[in-house]
């Protein structure tokens, strides 16, 4: 089978105000559909910049990169975007939910495409099944300040899920939550990989690294299988 993702030989460097640093220096990296892999490493040691390449807000300077057995290492930023929405859903530490709308009309601003808005009926389908996956259907018609922090942070899930993406990206989506809520958190976005979503899940915690299919770390700018002792 194809795979999802394949990072071969993927090197990047940031040049910051400093002198330019080598950031990922040779990432190599296979995602299957309904596999599931945990990134550990040190803060700074670019996580978050692997991420952002992996979902095409940035292209790597070297290497390559497949998505579906497609070369897409030097797309051009336009069919990036397009790429993105369709392929791939995001999950970060901060929620982005926006505080006046309801749960299920969060979820539902995922939606919106460049065609505008799916009709009324199919969207409501959509969202509903969408805040079912991770639990949280009742809470459909609450607003963000009255749910909890892990509530507000599977609305944020499920309009990641929403649109269906063969890929989750998720950046620390338990930094803000407390060790029983990010459990939580961590089984909504591990049962997306039992419906063939795969998933690359950025943590500092090692107990929910543990839950993925493998756990990986990044040390200077190589990807290899974590060590018990290694650092995070
Ligand atoms: N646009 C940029 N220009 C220059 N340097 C940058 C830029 N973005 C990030 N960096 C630096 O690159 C390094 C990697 O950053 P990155 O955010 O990918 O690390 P991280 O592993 O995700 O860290 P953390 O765990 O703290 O979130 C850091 O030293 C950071 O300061």
């Amino acid at each position: 089978m194809t795979p999802l993702i394949q990072l071969d030989a993927v090197t990047k460097t940031l040049k910051g105000q400093g002198r330019p640093r080598d950031i990922l220096c040779g990432v190599d990296l296979t995602v299957r559909a309904g596999e599931s892999v945990a990134v550990l490493g040190r803060s700074g040691s670019g996580k978050s910049t692997l991420l952002s390449l992996i979902g095409l807000f940035d292209r790597p300077d070297g290497g390559r990169y497949l998505l579906n057995g497609r070369d897409i290492t030097r797309l051009p930023e336009r069919r990036a975007a397009a790429l993105r929405s369709a392929e791939f859903g995001f999950v970060f530490q901060r929620f982005f939910l926006l505080k006046q709308l309801t749960a299920a009309q969060n979820v539902a601003m995922a939606l919106v495409n460049g065609q505008g808005w799916l009709p009324r009926r199919k969207r409501r389908v959509k969202v509903l099944a969408a805040l079912d996956q991770v639990g949280i259907a009742h809470l459909a018609k609450q607003k963000p300040p009255k749910l909890s922090g892990g509530e507000q942070q599977r609305v944020a899930i499920a309009r990641a899920l929403v649109r269906e993406p063969r890929v989750l990206l998720a950046d620390e989506p338990t930094g803000a939550l407390d060790t029983e809520t990010g459990n939580l958190v961590i089984g909504a976005l591990y049962a997306a990989t039992e419906r063939g979503c795969g998933l690359i899940l950025v943590t500092h915690d090692r107990d929910h690294a543990g839950r993925m299919g493998r756990v990986l770390q990044l040390t200077d700018g190589v990807l290899t299988p974590a060590t018990a002792r290694a650092g995070v």
